[in-house]
């Protein structure tokens, strides 16, 4: 995943990048770094400096100090979660910063390139040296080469040549460019705030608008798929940033799996609000759902397996009741809020100890009672099997599980951290091609009474459409459409280290 955030034409970038970071947080936890623009009177240009680190933005940006040497006009910030290229070297963390024959540049990149391994071969034999081993340096490398002399039409001819997904922000010398790829697989939205004291206009663009929130920005537009926006001082007095287009493709193939999980419920993405969908999919679940009504209307207890699916249980029950099957919330479950998301990290190990010291459960809510507990997904199962194990010490009843999205049955290869087959819990069993009885395996292996998943057509149903589209979300780990094919054989993240 990974959170980007790009501010052109303020007082304080480097603090804004960092507020803007703290607020997408939740898109990436293993590293984080800002590059700001500052222009050197003495020689007469604008330079870059950077602080970047491992670890949390509030850890990396521990020090106040450090904004004292991060003045500028303009920056950019990344949250890192890896997927191409190891979680744990210094040299992957973004933004990427470089020197070249036209200036600075430094790149903020949201997404996984699918032919990066090609890219990255080509420029080798070429004599090109990487330092990191992540996919994202391609960018700029493939940039320095183009024959172009603005860094935007530089940037146009890179983005001709690589495939996959990126939503990015980049730092061109005294400009600041945004740029989506033609599927729109990861979101971009593009903001502005003037200043309450000096009037003047800051342009922001950040993965998601919780981002525009916590610095009172407000919501322009989405930065469109295929477009390539620049925004300099011109366009700061003109109050009108101007793009171009890559080459449309043949489809639109924005993340499903941004609404059903990664996506805080108080952004906009995709123009659309991610709380709005995640009530959807609750909805379209409780009308799945084949829990009976309990007996003597009494209401059947909802738990939701917090954070990322409160919002879902919440339509969950709004729609049970709707449908005269008596349902009500409840807290069953404490999330430790030190502990940050489980999904997001890498290895299999660190998984369980986390989700071991995430939660705890609420005996109260539990005990002898049959519960409907609601989760967003099931990747790898390391969250669901934990969690029933310490559910079941409070002695419920019965424990009917509900997944408000379709199993995941294909890895990602678009910017999510599930590249391969053998990591899904789908794939832990012998296929038999019968859903059903795969699905009771899952069941089985979990430990729970029931199980149930939203069904394919539910989750499009939920998702809002987009006219004139024929084709409009990415849905591949749920149902194998690959937007753009790639070959499983070459996606060994760590293979460039
Ligand atoms: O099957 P798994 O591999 O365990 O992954 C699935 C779990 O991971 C996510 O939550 P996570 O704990 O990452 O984040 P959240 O706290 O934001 O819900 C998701 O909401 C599921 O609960
Ligand atoms: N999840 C992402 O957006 C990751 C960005 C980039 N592919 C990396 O691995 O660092
Ligand atoms: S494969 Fe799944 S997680 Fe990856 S981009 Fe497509 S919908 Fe999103
Ligand atoms: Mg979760």
């Amino acid at each position: 995943m990974c959170g980007v955030f790009g501010i052109f034409n303020s007082k304080t970038p480097a603090e804004d990048t960092f507020y803007g970071l703290y607020s997408l947080q939740h898109r990436g936890q293993e590293a984080a770094g800002i590059v700001v623009a500052d222009y050197n009177k003495a020689k007469k240009k604008t330079l870059f400096k950077q602080h970047k680190g491992m670890g949390l933005v509030s850890e990396v940006f521990r020090e106040e100090t450090i904004f004292e040497t991060l003045g500028g006009y303009a920056a950019i910030g990344h949250n890192r979660y890896s997927t191409t290229g190891s979680s744990k070297s210094t040299n992957n963390i973004q933004p990427f910063s470089l020197t070249y024959r036209s200036g600075s540049l430094a790149i903020a990149h949201n997404g996984n390139l699918t032919n990066s391994r090609a890219l990255r071969r080509e420029l080798t034999e070429l004599g090109v040296i990487f330092q990191a081993s992540s996919d994202t340096e391609i960018i700029p490398h493939l940039a320095a080469r183009s024959r172009e002399k603005e860094p935007l039409h530089q940037i146009y001819d890179a983005l001709r040549q690589v495939q996959g997904a990126y939503s990015m922000v980049i730092l061109a010398n005294n400009q600041m460019i945004a740029a989506r790829d033609p599927y729109g697989f990861r979101p971009l939205a593009l903001g502005k705030k003037i200043d309450p004291l000096t009037g003047e206009l800051s342009y922001i663009v950040a993965s998601e608008t919780c981002a525009f929130d916590i610095i009172q920005a407000e919501y322009i537009r989405d930065i469109e798929p295929g477009e390539i926006l620049l925004i300099d001082h011109l366009a700061v007095t003109n109050e009108n940033p101007t793009s171009i287009y890559l080459p449309p493709s043949k489809r639109k193939a924005r993340c499903i799996f941004e609404y059903v999980y990664f996506a805080r419920p108080d952004s906009f993405i995709f123009k659309h609000s991610v709380d709005k969908v995640r009530r959807n999919l609750g909805k379209n679940l409780a009308r799945e759902s084949t829990i009976e009504q309990q007996p003597e209307k009494k209401e059947i207890t909802v738990v939701s397996v917090p954070d990322s699916s409160n919002t879902a249980a919440l339509g969950f029950v709004r729609e049970s009741n709707k449908l005269n099957k008596p349902a009500r919330f409840e807290h069953g479950l404490i999330r430790n809020h030190y502990v940050g998301r489980t999904f997001i990290q890498p290895g299999i190990h660190s998984r369980d100890i986390k989700v071991r010291s995430k939660y705890n459960i609420v005996r109260g809510v539990l005990t002898e009672r049959p519960i409907i507990l609601i989760d967003d997904s099931i990747v790898r199962g390391t969250t669901a099997k934990m969690l029933i194990k310490l559910i079941r010490e409070a002695d419920p009843e019965a424990i009917h599980l509900h997944i408000s999205s379709p199993p995941i049955t294909n890895p990602c290869f678009y910017g999510m951290d599930f590249p391969t087959k053998r990591q899904l819990l789908t794939h832990m069993f012998e296929t038999t091609g019968n859903e059903e009885e795969e699905i009771e395996k899952i069941r089985e292996y979990i430990g729970v009474d029931s199980l149930k998943y939203l069904s394919m057509q539910g989750l499009l149903n939920s998702v809002p459409s987009f006219e004139n589209e024929t084709c409009s979300y990415c849905t591949a780990c749920f149902s194998g459409d690959y937007p753009i094919q790639v070959n499983e054989a070459t996606t060994d993240k760590e293979e460039n280290d």
